[in-house]
């Protein structure tokens, strides 16, 4: 049985304390189970959860998991907040708060991008609490062997924080993906509308990278210390962190498996989104 499930629906704020700050986070919530999947989002302007992740809900929540999409601080309706340290580690802070709130003794975490940075950020300080690690276009930060760094994407991501117009959204997106085709005017408007109704979200995030360049730590030293089983997922034309980041991670994880979708950029989850999810309901349930 297919269950509908709406952002409305869904939708939850959840106040917490994060460095001594008060900060009001968006998350939203489907499904139920005995198991719960948290998904965090990349650090695109006028990203969010459900944008992210909209393709791959109703598969794992019909298969009986409990969906949780948290709005990082400083995205969507989340409250603001500049980082002047590694953000990676401020979103695994504020997960942890969160899922303290929520009584979620453990979890499963599949972070895409900086959602991917975040979630090996908490599983290196809360190991006991991170059931199985799914990573996609992301999980650390640091130097590509083969391409020049900035990549192309976070260059044009940046430009886009400085300058949030329509032209300049297009540009990103259609680096973004492999295929345009699917990047629809409705896609880019509903992408625009949400970047500029949080223009602090986009002038805060130019001041962190003013405080610190360097938003995602390299954690390549210390993924030998992560046990959980992980799944590590990219996309071979991904021009946003390059393919050989997966590498990195599998080389470092012990208990890790890549997958390369062809034909794929930045966007895994929702370029491939059928066949990913197939993927990742197989890694969860064996
Ligand atoms: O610079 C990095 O390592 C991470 C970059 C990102 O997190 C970019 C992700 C962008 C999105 O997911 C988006 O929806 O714009």
């Amino acid at each position: 049985m297919s269950i509908n499930i709406t952002e409305a629906d869904s939708s939850h704020f959840i106040d917490i304390t994060l460095d001594g700050q008060p900060l009001k986070l968006h998350y939203n919530d489907c499904g139920e189970g005995s198991e719960t999947v948290v998904m965090l989002h990349g650090s695109g302007p006028g990203a969010s959860g459900w944008a992210n992740f909209n393709r791959n809900i109703e598969p794992l929540v019909n298969a009986g998991y409990r969906v949780i999409l948290l709005d990082c601080p400083g995205w969507s309706k989340s409250d603001s907040i500049v980082c002047t340290s590694s953000r990676s580690d401020l979103n695994a802070r504020a997960l942890k708060e969160v899922v303290d709130a929520l009584g979620l003794d453990k979890i499963h975490i599949l972070g895409n991008s900086m959602g991917g940075h975040s979630a090996v950020a908490f599983t290196l300080e809360n190991p006991e609490r991170v059931g199985k690690l799914v990573l996609m276009g992301g999980g650390t930060g640091g130097a590509s062997l083969f391409t020049p760094m900035p990549a192309e994407g976070i260059k044009l991501l940046q430009g886009l924080y400085r300058a949030p117009t329509i032209e300049n959204l297009k540009k990103m997106m259609s680096v973004f993906v492999f295929d345009t085709g699917d990047l629809t005017e409705e896609l880019f408007q509903a992408r625009l509308d949400n970047m500029l109704k949080r223009r602090d979200h986009l002038e805060n995030f130019v001041k962190s990278l003013e405080a610190n360049p360097k938003q995602f730590p390299d954690f390549s030293p210390r993924l030998p210390e992560i046990k959980q089983q992980t799944l590590v997922i990219w996309g071979r034309n991904d021009r946003f962190v390059p393919m050989d980041t997966g590498l990195r991670l599998i080389a470092g994880i012990p208990n890790s498996e890549l997958h390369i979708f062809n034909q794929c950029g930045h966007w895994a989850q929702w370029e491939h989104a059928d066949k990913f999810n197939r993927m990742v309901l197989d890694f969860l349930q064996h």
